[in-house]
């Protein structure tokens, strides 16, 4: 079925916008993989050192560049629940290659922060510009150039947008992102955010707290709140990143490792040695970027890929605007209700039917380009499927239902539960920002209160702590953007206003710094653009001003005379604190070069 013609359209546009900077990457894509195999321009000393430690067969194999070799890039570390299950994928991988004949080598690892762990840390002015290290740092192991393709290992916020960065300016090489799929369901997540509000309200102790969010994350896998960590999986399988049916599978099952199994054939089927070549940067096209948006809207998913997706599209030579996304927000209906947009999480939403269900009902309506490459092949009607544990121990995947499991969770495409997406761009005499309204109701679209204004999350908590935070009000929290400090996300101001919500005053966040994708049900114009540390009116604001955000027209404003906001001295304050300690001296050139959030306020592009 062709694409609905509205969507068609934007599609076209972005085609159009991006043709100088598509058309110059796709050579250098083409001219990389005319070289290919890569490792038969090495001299001697280069393929000895590549493959001093594989077997003599698999030496002999290289050598003879008879066999592909896969490039396996890691972030495993203990600190992330959903990367932990990455320690044995290497070997796993490594025996699926031997059986189909292949080698497989670890050609690198990359960083990976849990934004959990660094949530209201310093540390967490660190997790953006750590996208764009991830994607350095997977250049440098993919530079060796001894692969024919490469295999991803990435789940969580950062790491996935950095690792298809990577993988696109590796554009000549097939990519296959292979993930450890999500937790087992804990203590509910709203159950979790309740304890925190009585926590922050003092009517529970901090081992009753300890003891509720141990309950919630307790073991491998992902968070199983719909934030940026699972967002990602969404968009890894409906650009066609993932093998069909592979984001939501929980790891150590057996299934998730005949998966695993599976991306290391499929990875070896697709290089230049075989019949199916699918380059990355030739599979991925305006098409699949336009797909992944499409899903983020339909799933109401993180507000960080309004920067990701961004920067993720123009390492492929695409330029994706916020307009755009803005304007697929108006057409593409909510068809997920997961945490924090609903009281599910990802694996009652597998169960309901998942991103199968999800992709089949969006093809119906023509939502989604069918006519893309993906990693399994062409058309992604291949991946409106239910997956599971074949006889044989293998994968085993049969179309997906009409209907779903679980309609308080997933919606059909004819009773969506918004007509609109869950994200939208908002524009005024302050710039430019992001709205996630799938999560908040329908009488908080609307907020216009007096501001009042912080320079540091740590701020507002102490104006909570005294009392202080009385009637309506917008929190003006600034000089967090990418200059400023890194662009921090300010999740854990949600508790403390989200009690103040609950009390009946209508609050609302202004910031130039980010929210996590497990930000909800507090309203709140975020990404703002440009940031006060670039001069941006956000600085103007004075204590009292009027603020008005109105996501139904699109609007964020500060209601005063233009004059009065031209001619005011903007606000200016010591961020010395901001540039040392926990690592953040290090990342001084990040916080001078990166760009504007509008543009995924990236340091490469
Ligand atoms: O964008 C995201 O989804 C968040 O960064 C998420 O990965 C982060 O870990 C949350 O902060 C965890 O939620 P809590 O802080 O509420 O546990
Ligand atoms: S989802 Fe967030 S908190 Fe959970 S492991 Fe990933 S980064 Fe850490």
């Amino acid at each position: 079925m062709s694409a609905d013609s509205r969507v068609a359209a934007i599609t076209a546009r972005i085609v159009e916008r991006s043709k100088p900077q598509r058309e110059a990457y796709l050579d250098r894509v083409r001219s990389a993989a005319a070289n290919g195999p890569h490792r038969s321009v090495l001299g001697c000393g280069n393929l000895a050192h590549g493959f001093a430690v594989c077997s003599p067969a698999e030496k002999a194999a290289l050598a003879g560049d008879r066999v592909p070799n896969l490039g396996i890039i890691t972030s495993y570390n203990d600190m992330l629940s959903a990367h932990q299950p990455f320690e044995t994928y290497p070997a796993l991988i490594r025996e699926a290659a031997r059986e189909a004949g292949g080698v497989a080598q670890v050609a690198g690892g990359v960083p990976a922060m849990c934004d959990g762990v660094t949530q209201g840390q310093p540390g967490m002015e660190l997790s953006l510009f750590s996208r764009d290290l991830i994607a350095m740092s997977a250049g440098v192991g993919l530079s060796h150039n001894m692969f024919d393709a490469a295999v991803y290992l990435g789940v969580c916020d950062k790491i996935v947008p950095g690792l298809v960065i990577a993988a696109l300016t590796f554009g000549h090489l097939p990519a296959i992102f292979v993930p450890a799929g999500p937790m087992t369901t804990g203590l509910p997540n709203d159950e979790k955010a309740r304890v925190r509000q009585l926590f922050a309200e003092g009517k529970v102790g901090r081992d009753e707290l300890l003891e509720a969010e141990s309950k919630s994350y307790h073991g491998p896998g992902t968070c199983t709140f719909y934030g940026t960590a699972n967002s990602n999986q969404m968009l890894m399988e409906i650009m066609g990143f993932h093998l069909p049916g592979a984001s939501f599978i929980n790891p150590g099952t057996p299934l998730r490792d005949a998966l695993t199994k599976e991306a290391a054939k499929r990875a070896l089927a697709i290089t230049a040695m075989g019949n199916e070549f699918t380059p990355a940067g030739e599979m991925i096209d305006e098409r699949s970027i336009v797909n992944g948006v499409v899903g983020l809207h339909a799933t109401g998913g993180s507000t960080n890929h309004t920067m990701h997706l961004v920067a993720m599209a123009r390492a492929a030579g695409i330029l994706l605007t916020w307009q755009d996304i803005s304007e697929l927000s108006d057409i593409v209906p909510l068809l997920a209700r997961v945490y924090p947009n609903g009281l599910a999480d990802v694996n009652h939403f597998h169960a309901a039917g998942g991103m199968g269900f999800l992709i089949g009902q969006l093809l119906k309506n023509g939502l989604l380009h069918d006519d893309v490459r993906t990693v399994f092949g062409r058309g992604l009607d291949a991946y409106a499927i239910d997956v599971k544990l074949g006889a044989n121990g293998g994968v085993h995947r049969e179309p997906a239902p009409q209907e779903s499991a679980d309609p308080k969770v997933l919606a059909t495409i004819d009773q969506p539960f918004q007509h609109t997406g869950g994200l939208k761009m908002l524009a005024g005499n302050l710039g430019k920002a992001v709205i996630k309204i799938s999560a908040v109701k329908p009488d908080r679209h609307i907020i216009e209160a007096p501001a009042k204004i912080f320079h540091d999350q740590a701020e507002l908590n102490a104006a909570f702590k005294a009392g202080k935070l009385e009637g309506d009000f917008v929190a003006v929290v600034r000089f967090q953007g990418p200059k400023a400090n890194g662009m921090p996300e300010l999740h854990k101001l949600t508790t403390v206003l989200g009690i103040l919500q609950d009390r009946g005053q209508k609050v609302a966040i202004l910031t130039d710094g980010r929210m996590s994708g497990a930000s909800g049900k507090v309203p709140a114009a975020i990404h703002v653009t440009p940031e006060a540390k670039d001069g941006g009116p956000i600085a103007r604001i004075q204590e009292g001003d009027i603020i008005r955000i109105d996501a139904l027209a699109g609007t964020v404003e500060v209601l005063i005379e233009d004059i009065a906001l031209k001619t005011r001295v903007p606000a200016h304050i010591d961020l010395s604190d901001n540039e040392f300690g926990m690592g953040r001296e290090l990342f001084a050139p990040f916080r001078r070069i990166a760009g504007a959030a509008d543009h995924g306020a990236s340091v490469l592009f």
